[in-house]
């Protein structure tokens, strides 16, 4: 075997070399100074790995030993003080510097190195070349409140979905009970993250509402690892799918809350569509230039006012600019569907679902640029109910019934590489997976939740800068 041939493993002999060598005299004395010389390396590359544990271990018995129990026992009592002191002067960078880096060397022994080469074998991460099993090389452990993140760099022929499909085995490997898998910058590693504890469990309250909102990058909820979710409006559509009672409305007042400080501006205008008979969107209906229900018709003529005014605003754009930029005489126009089947599917009505499904394809596919956004909320997102899927760029999977559901929104592959929408528990609404900007893997986020209570206060607060009661068009 040529000696090029090496995998950056741990290598595992299978068995003990089974050779016949030539008969060597080798005088008795020699071999046992060999084994002792060998022991005594690997005694001191443990002792160094394992610093941490060996260091104040051999402190602890050279005090005991020179200067007695006592004094190994007040040493012992300053540290801890020492350590409850920074803890209770500064909780954030005590729990950051001290306790977690110790959580995770305790971890990383008793817990992961301990079992990682036999859950590597089971688990279908390790691999045999030349007789010999290779296993992926655990480079570094780490821990916070929430769980634990494990740097490993990969073997040859391994990429990170591999990882992201074994990693929930892993998880169950180590007694944990949910991971994920992402890339890193470094293409021969992936970190994989075990939970201990949901980060996501809580209901998160309504975010602070800028004044004048950001469209690259509207807060609308928590990521798993505690950074603001944002999503980026310009120049996008929204596409919302969950099944009943997943929060999809909360993922609308989201995104309408975030908008809030621009409607009341100017600066956004939001035509509100509720086919549901107005029972979702109806109490933020002061924040509505425009806010239809109920009637099929009605919804058609919004929808092709809309496009008119896309054409109207592409014409004079023309020539001028490439994007269009939101001021109070041109605002950005956000077009909000409450499950948007109802339009495009369920409808009976033929004539009427025709000119919606056609006003629908022209808003779609020409509005981003001069400032007409749709962001729909689906409940089944079959092909045959939405035929405009693939129109939005931007998409969010809420909890979805079947596992299929889950690449009809997020896209082929997305399952695989995380986006679980069919295993989010009922427990958890407004929970659920989005593509992040230049991250492969999928982000889990939850949304901000609005009680009836805070729509309508945001409604009182941010209503139209230009309403006043008789303006507002309602279409029952
Ligand atoms: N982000 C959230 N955080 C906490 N609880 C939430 C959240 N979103 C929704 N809920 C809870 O779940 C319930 C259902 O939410 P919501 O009405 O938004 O679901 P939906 O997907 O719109 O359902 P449907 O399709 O039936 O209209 C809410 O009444 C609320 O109690």
């Amino acid at each position: 075997m040529p000696l090029i041939n090496i995998i950056p493993g741990d290598k595992i002999p299978v068995a003990p070399m089974n050779l016949r060598l030539p008969a060597w005299r080798v005088p008795g004395w020699l071999l046992v100074f060999w084994w002792l010389l060998r022991g005594l390396v690997r005694v001191t590359v443990l002792a160094v790995r394992y610093w941490w544990l060996t260091v104040p271990t051999g402190l602890a018995l050279w005090l005991r030993l020179e200067y007695g129990g006592l004094l190994l026992a007040s040493v012992a009592l300053a540290v801890a003080a020492v350590c409850l002191a920074w803890w209770r002067w500064h909780p954030v960078s005590w729990l950051r510097f001290g306790w977690y880096p110790m959580v995770a060397r305790v971890r990383a022994l008793l817990i992961y190195r301990v079992r990682w080469a036999s859950v590597m074998a089971t688990c279908g991460l390790a691999t045999v070349f030349g007789g010999d099993r290779y296993v992926p090389r655990l480079l570094r452990v780490r821990c916070d409140r929430f769980g634990d993140e494990l740097t490993v760099r990969m073997l040859p022929g391994q990429i990170p979905d591999d990882w992201a499909q074994a990693a929930e085995r892993l998880a169950y490997a180590f007694r944990l009970r949910d991971g994920h898998a992402r890339s890193t910058s470094r293409p021969d590693r992936v970190v994989v993250r075990f939970l201990r504890r949901d980060p996501l469990a809580t209901t998160i309250d309504p975010l602070p509402v800028p004044d004048v909102p950001d469209l690259d990058g509207l807060a609308l909820g928590v990521r798993e690892d505690g950074l603001p979710y944002r999503l980026r409006l310009a120049g996008s559509h929204v596409l919302v799918a969950g099944a009943t009672n997943a929060g999809k409305g909360s993922v609308l007042w989201s995104l309408i809350r975030s908008l809030a400080g621009g409607i009341r501006s100017g600066l956004v205008e939001v035509w509100a569509f509720d086919p549901k008979g107005g029972m979702e969107l109806a109490a933020g209906a002061p924040l509505f230039a425009r806010f239809v229900y109920d009637d099929p018709d009605g919804m058609a003529g919004v929808l092709e006012e809309a496009v008119k005014r896309m054409r109207l605003r592409a014409a004079r754009l023309r020539g001028v600019t490439r994007q269009h930029v939101p001021s109070v005489e041109d605002p950005l126009l956000v077009l909000v569907v409450d499950e948007l089947a109802a339009l495009t599917a369920y409808l009976t009505d033929r004539k009427v679902r025709d000119r919606i499904k056609e006003a629908l394809g022209l808003l779609l596919s020409q509005g981003r640029a001069v400032g007409v956004h749709v962001i729909a909320a689906l409940q089944d997102p079959r092909k045959d109910v939405l035929p405009f899927r693939d129109l939005f760029p931007t998409r969010i999977g809420l909890r979805l019934t079947e596992a299929e559901q889950v690449h009809m929104v997020l896209g082929d592959g997305a399952r695989d590489r995380g986006a679980l929408c069919d295993r989010i528990p009922d427990s958890l609404p407004g929970v659920g997976y989005v593509a992040l900007d230049g991250v492969r893997e999928p982000a889990r986020v939850r949304f901000s939740y609005l009680t009836d209570d805070d729509i309508r206060q945001l409604g009182r607060d941010y209503q139209r800068h230009d309403r006043n009661d008789d303006d507002q068009e309602v279409t029952e």
